[in-house]
């Protein structure tokens, strides 16, 4: 039953002043074991537990935070009931040492390893805060948990939902990908939790008419340091800046910040930094078996294939660094068929598929293959046996997090990485931050090359082909992307290699790589390295296929950008470069670098002058490409741009079939007057008829033959000109019945 709503809501909207002083009192009043005397209303309220360890022993503080019972902790009945209908019983550590202090409103910085319960760390202060608060319906939105994934929040949610279940709260998952976005809308001011990413929150501050976080009681951030990084940070800003600064703030990660700057941002005041496992010897779980092994980079589908071979009874999670190499991997196992289920989970997934994908996970021992998107938080409820990482991580953190998928709570777990050669400077990293990650070799001997089956694969679907030179072009953006230097070498690698172990019969190739060997350009290229990271270029546009053919010219290097542009639009994939005349920036053209040839493809149309020599392909398009030299544009421009060309092309075209048509016409003409010349002939000696055919059959024949083929084209293709001479009436010209006729009887002749 809900207990009575004070009548002022000022009662529960306290300015963060009083707040401190009520924790004051609170603390003054554990620490002395004696209710404190202030007017602070709360302070004056009994804690809804008669907790004898709270309150009643020596009553100091560390003792209270010394309990090891969710049972000994001053919480509602509610949550207490809820805790124990999840079978919560005994507190982790890292709720040992937050709940103390969350329960009292009190900003934290969390961090503890993975899998050891910081959910429950900011799902129950949460629920206390709001039940202390008397929260009801009519009272809006009172707390927001922000988590950096759709599959995280969901998962939130769900703990939320199965703790809070016996208090009266209203709850809601806000998460992109739903169609519902409208129905959200009208409810959203309804809800007094909002689980949320922080993009569709930002969306619904924006959209939704009337929507108040203005009474916002608690704020918390799961996976804190993720949330705070740059590609949050403009949402986050926004977000921020719209909520109410006199609110408790939680936040909680594995691997969490400890910057000023974050901390700002956030307007956190005096928060407790509870970092339970920093004395611990090691930063990931005790439970946690990790090995790491040297793999080229040539033989990592042959490893990776091997693995799974050789786990077919384990649920295993595989982390590659983007959703192409994803999607190929996926793709190309799961039609060599391994013998265990293969699923995958990317962020280019619609958003229903991504959460039956995680779900079936959860249920079903196979093998996930997935971004970085399942790299945190997620508790998948029949534990992961192994962790494999197939691409290495960019940093300590995300190993961390990726790791941290297994072993989790009390239950054990496994983990591999494959390093390459020149990555090895990771091992040392990972073992600075206290990883302790056993290095092994590889049993070669044991290894199944995939390498040939993939070949053939790509030879049969190709479309598979197209998501091989994909995956091998994001592969090595994402190794040239890479903040860390000293462990990523995109130089280092065996690009042809790597390329046949695809599957793929030639290298695609990538200009940028191709300056960097030929260390042309320093300069602009150090340029083209800053501009591409952390930029999301599009990578078609750097990719291209290499049809063997050494030799390029200018012209020919200009038409295969052409075509490789129009591909692109034509697949309405983005197009960065490119674009109408005029100095591009400097900055810009750096990026043209980037930009790779397409060998013109076979069948491609090939041009001739007036003394049959062959022209360069779209010579004529030279100077409109010079223009379009790639500068900076928007998609709307270059559709413009192509729109243009393809015009020339045309007139292109057209200007060919009428220079064409002219030269057939006077091809006919001519032969033609020859072949009235020869009748003439043949008409003033009628005798020589068969004397002609007599003595050459054959050729005479053929010229008949021939004869007749040039009338009846030109009547077919010049009609008009014909019938023009008819009308004329010249005395050259001779009409339609006489030529019939005079066909007619040649032919008699022929076969008398
Ligand atoms: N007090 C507890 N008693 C028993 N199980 C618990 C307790 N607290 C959490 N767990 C269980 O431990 C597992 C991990 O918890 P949780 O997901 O909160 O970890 P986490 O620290 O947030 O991990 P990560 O850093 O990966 O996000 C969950 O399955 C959860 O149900």
């Amino acid at each position: 039953m809900r207990r009575p709503k004070p009548k002022s809501k000022k009662f529960k909207i306290q300015s963060r002043q009083a707040e401190v002083e009520e924790l004051e009192l609170l603390e003054s009043w554990i620490e002395s074991g004696k209710p404190g005397s202030g007017s602070n209303p709360l302070s004056l309220q009994p804690l809804p537990d008669e907790s004898p360890v709270g309150r009643l022993s020596d009553g100091s503080f560390s003792r209270y935070a010394g309990c090891k019972k969710f049972s000994q902790l001053p919480l509602s009945k509610e949550t207490k009931d809820g805790l124990a209908a999840a079978k919560y019983k005994n507190m982790t550590d890292i709720q040992r040492a937050s709940l103390p202090h969350s329960i009292c409103g009190r900003d934290i910085l969390g961090a503890a390893k993975t899998g050891s319960g910081k959910t429950l760390a900011f799902v129950i202060p949460i629920l206390e805060k709001l039940y202390q608060a008397r929260w009801g319906p009519e009272d809006g939105v009172g707390c927001i948990i922000m988590s950096p994934t759709r599959e995280l929040a969901g998962q939130l949610f769900e703990v939320l939902k199965s703790v809070g279940k016996y208090h009266g709260f209203s709850a809601g998952l806000l998460i992109g990908g739903r169609k519902d976005v409208d129905t959200e809308k009208e409810h959203v001011n309804d809800l007094n939790i909002l689980v949320c990413t922080p993009g569709r929150l930002l969306q619904h501050m924006d959209e939704t008419p009337n929507f108040d976080c203005s009474q916002l009681q608690v704020l918390v951030l799961d996976e804190a340091d993720r949330i705070l990084d740059v590609g949050f940070k403009k949402a986050l800003n926004a977000i921020i800046s719209q909520l109410p600064k006199d609110r408790q703030t939680l936040l909680f990660s594995a691997t969490q910040t400890k910057s000023v700057q974050d901390l700002a941002r956030l307007s956190l005041k005096d928060p407790e930094y509870l970092s339970v496992h920093e004395e611990a010897e090691t930063a990931t779980p005790n439970r946690l078996q990790q090995t790491a092994i040297i793999v080229p980079l040539e033989q990592k589908l042959d490893m990776l294939w091997s693995f799974v071979k050789a786990h077919l009874n384990s649920r295993i999670l595989v982390f590659l660094s983007s959703c192409k190499q994803v999607r190929f991997v996926f793709e190309t196992f799961k039609k060599l068929r391994p013998g265990i289920p293969l699923k995958c989970l990317h962020g280019r997934m619609k958003q229903e598929k991504r959460m039956g994908i995680y779900s079936q996970f959860c249920e079903q021992r196979s093998v996930l293959f997935s971004t970085d998107v399942a790299s945190r938080g997620l508790d998948f409820d029949k534990a992961v046996d192994w962790v494999v990482q197939m691409d290495c991580p960019e940093d300590v953190a995300a190993y961390i997090h990726r790791v941290g998928r297994t072993a989790r709570y009390l239950s054990g777990g496994k983990s591999v990485l494959f390093l390459l050669p020149s990555e090895m400077k990771m091992l040392k990293k990972l073992e600075e931050k206290k990883i302790p990650i056993r290095f092994i070799k590889a049993n070669m001997k044991r290894l199944q090359p995939v390498s040939g089956l993939l070949a053939a694969l790509l030879v049969k679907y190709p479309n598979l082909q197209q998501l091989a030179q994909r995956a091998f072009i994001t592969y090595l953006k994402s190794i040239n992307k890479q903040r860390d230097k000293e462990v990523f070498d995109v130089m280092k690698l065996p690009i042809d290699d790597f390329s046949a172990s695809l599957g793929l019969p030639m290298t695609p190739k990538i200009r940028f790589l191709k300056q960097k060997v030929k260390g042309k350009a320093s300069e602009e290229l150090s340029l083209v390295q800053e501009s591409t990271v952390g930029d999301n270029l599009n990578e078609d546009q750097i990719e291209s296929f290499d049809t063997g053919k050494a030799e390029k010219d200018r012209v020919e290097a200009k038409e295969d950008k052409f075509l490789l542009l129009q591909e692109d639009t034509q697949r309405g994939e983005k197009v960065t470069e490119i674009g109408d005349a005029g100095p591009p920036a400097t900055r810009v053209l750096k990026k043209k670098k980037l930009k790779i040839n397409v060998h013109r493809p076979v069948g491609t149309r090939v041009v001739f002058d007036e003394d049959c020599n062959t022209l360069p392909p779209l010579a004529k398009l030279a100077d409109v490409k010079r223009s379009a030299d790639l500068v900076h544009l928007d998609k709307d421009k270059v559709k413009q741009r192509f729109a243009d060309l393809r015009k020339e092309l045309k007139i292109v075209d057209e200007e060919d079939k009428i220079l064409d048509r002219k030269r057939r016409k006077e091809k006919r003409i001519k032969e033609k007057m020859k072949w009235k010349k020869g009748r003439e002939g043949e008409e003033a000696d009628v005798g020589s008829e068969v004397d002609i055919s007599a003595s050459d059959t054959e050729e005479s024949g053929d010229r008949v033959n021939k004869k007749t083929k040039i009338y009846l084209d030109s009547d077919s293709d010049d009609g008009k000109r014909t019938r023009k001479d008819k009308q004329g009436g010249s005395a050259d010209s001779i009409s339609l019945a006489e030529q019939e006729q005079l066909a007619l009887k040649l032919l008699s002749s022929m076969h008398s």
